[in-house]
């Protein structure tokens, strides 16, 4: 068969080193073995059929196999969330690695793509194999493939566009795994095409949860919300992806907390107030200077031992929020300038500030939400100690390992490929706490109007107001 004329596309594959390997196969027998040995569930699922409708009946069997097939249907129905978490993934990368992921319809995509490698003698086609098929979310596949002799990173870079086209996906992006395994992520579709709305202002403080602050959806639909209390939460993101979102959306989530005295909000923006300032009235403290900022922490940590010297004379060990010990939430825009951009001193006396409230201050009731563009290790030190963390646009892909931690890149996190483009704003990864899977989701859009709605209905009152450091509006 003169297939390699058939199949010109073939014969352009350029490989720096070719070597002539011999043309001959291994025997089909092996060859046959070797595919049941790596996938063995293919023959074990039917023998285990047999098997078990020989000794225990035909219809016991089918009874138990349709039995199983509705207990799963129905999870799915009746409790989607935990279904999603623990069983999808699992089903959808079996059902993808089926009928995508392999045989002749794969080979035949990488063939078309100038990523599979044909023996011009025998006319078989050398396709880089799966190894192993991942699907965190509906929306993204990851796959590690064993690339052929020849392959690098490069060529498939270079491809991955037309992989992406014959998919059929939205976005293809690859990455070294090992050497000789590359890490495909191939993103299906965009789930978020519409800007969420601003969460509601709840009428009350008793309607408002503090460990689960709506600010969003994720891409299933469920609430994508937050928990502030005993944790810290760090928001990195290129500019204009929308960090203002995650701003103002926990405020308006928890906005009555906030007039009862339940939140004091203790706010530094030292890009000169301009994200904050519309909010000012509903801050405790104001700080638009570094030595404000300076103080401001000063004060939150000294207020941060006092509540530890009254948990050490009461034996407590946590402490619950009430307007005699509110929830001191210190939100910082642009951590980068208190961090690494200051004058060298007040960078050192903030660092020093910040390691102290972050490692202290979760059983009191004192919880950071950092805010970064730049998430490197030079610009936040104190990275690690942010238990939360949440990833929006960035620019490098280095970065969303930086935020989410080592290898989230790799099991589907794809925010460096978040277009940096209005309608990508708000739209970030964040890692399950139990799974420890990536979960896209897309932060409610707040606009200026609905922040002013916010002040109105939940500044605090005057008298509650301490302005110890920066009085509202100075200096912003
Ligand atoms: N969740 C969202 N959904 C839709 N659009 C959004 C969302 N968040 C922000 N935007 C839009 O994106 C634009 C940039 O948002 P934003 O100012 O919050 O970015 P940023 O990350 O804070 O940038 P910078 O770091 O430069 O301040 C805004 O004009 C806003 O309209």
């Amino acid at each position: 068969m003169a297939r390699p004329h058939t199949r010109p596309s073939m014969r352009h594959l350029a490989h720096r080193d070719v070597v002539r390997h011999s043309s001959r196969r291994v025997g089909g027998e092996f060859r046959c073995l070797t595919w049941f040995a790596r996938n063995p569930l293919f023959l074990l699922t039917p023998t285990v059929l047999i098997v078990a409708g020989v000794y225990i009946g035909l219809v016991p069997t089918t009874v138990v196999v349709l039995s199983l097939a509705l207990t799963v249907t129905l999870w799915g129905r009746l409790h989607p969330r935990t279904f999603d978490r623990w069983a999808a993934p699992t089903l959808r990368a079996a059902w993808r690695r089926w009928t995508s992921y392999r045989g002749g319809r794969w080979a035949a995509v990488l063939v078309d793509c100038g990523l599979a490698r044909e023996d011009h003698h025998t006319g078989r086609v050398d396709a880089p194999r799966v190894m192993r098929v991942r699907s965190a979310t509906r929306s993204i596949d990851t796959l590690h493939v064993r690339i052929t002799r020849g392959q690098d990173l490069t060529l498939w870079t270079g491809r991955n566009e037309a992989l992406a086209d014959a998919l059929g996906a939205h976005r293809v992006a690859v990455t070294r795994h090992r050497p000789g395994v590359l890490a495909v992520v191939v993103e299906r579709r965009m789930p978020f095409t519409l800007p969420i709305p601003a969460p509601a202002i709840p009428t009350d403080s008793e309607t408002v949860d503090l460990t689960a602050l709506d600010v969003g959806d994720d891409e299933y639909g469920h609430p994508f919300t937050l928990a502030l209390p005993g944790r810290h939460v760090l928001v990195a993101g290129a500019t204009g992806s929308g960090k203002g979102s995650l701003i103002w959306a926990p405020l308006r989530a928890m906005g009555p907390t906030i007039r009862d005295g339940l939140v004091r909000l203790h706010v530094i923006d030292l890009k000169g107030g301009a994200e904050t300032r519309r909010g000012a009235p509903l801050f405790h403290r104001h700080a638009t200077t570094p030595a404000d900022a300076i103080a401001l922490l000063t004060a939150v940590r000294d207020e941060m031992k006092v509540r530890q010297a009254h948990m050490a004379e009461h034996g407590l060990r946590r402490l619950a929020v009430s307007t005699d010990m509110p929830l001191d939430l210190v939100l910082i825009d642009e951590l980068a300038m208190l961090t690494a951009y200051g004058e060298r001193g007040d960078v050192r006396e903030a660092l020093r500030l910040l390691a102290e409230i972050l490692t202290q201050g979760r059983a009191c009731l004192t919880s950071v939400m950092g805010y970064v563009q730049e998430p490197s290790k030079d610009v936040v030190d104190v990275r690690e100690l942010f238990p939360t963390r949440i990833c929006l646009g960035v620019t490098a892909s280095s970065h969303v390992d930086m935020v989410l931690g080592d290898g989230a890149r790799e099991r589907g996190a794809l925010a460096d490929a978040i277009p940096g483009d209005l309608d990508h704003a708000g739209i970030g990864y964040v890692i399950d706490q139990r799974s420890r899977l990536p979960i896209r989701f897309r932060a409610a859009l707040v606009t200026d109007d609905e922040i002013d709605e916010l002040v109105a209905a939940c500044a605090p009152p005057a008298g509650q107001v301490l302005h110890s450091i920066a009085t509202r509006g100075e200096g912003s």
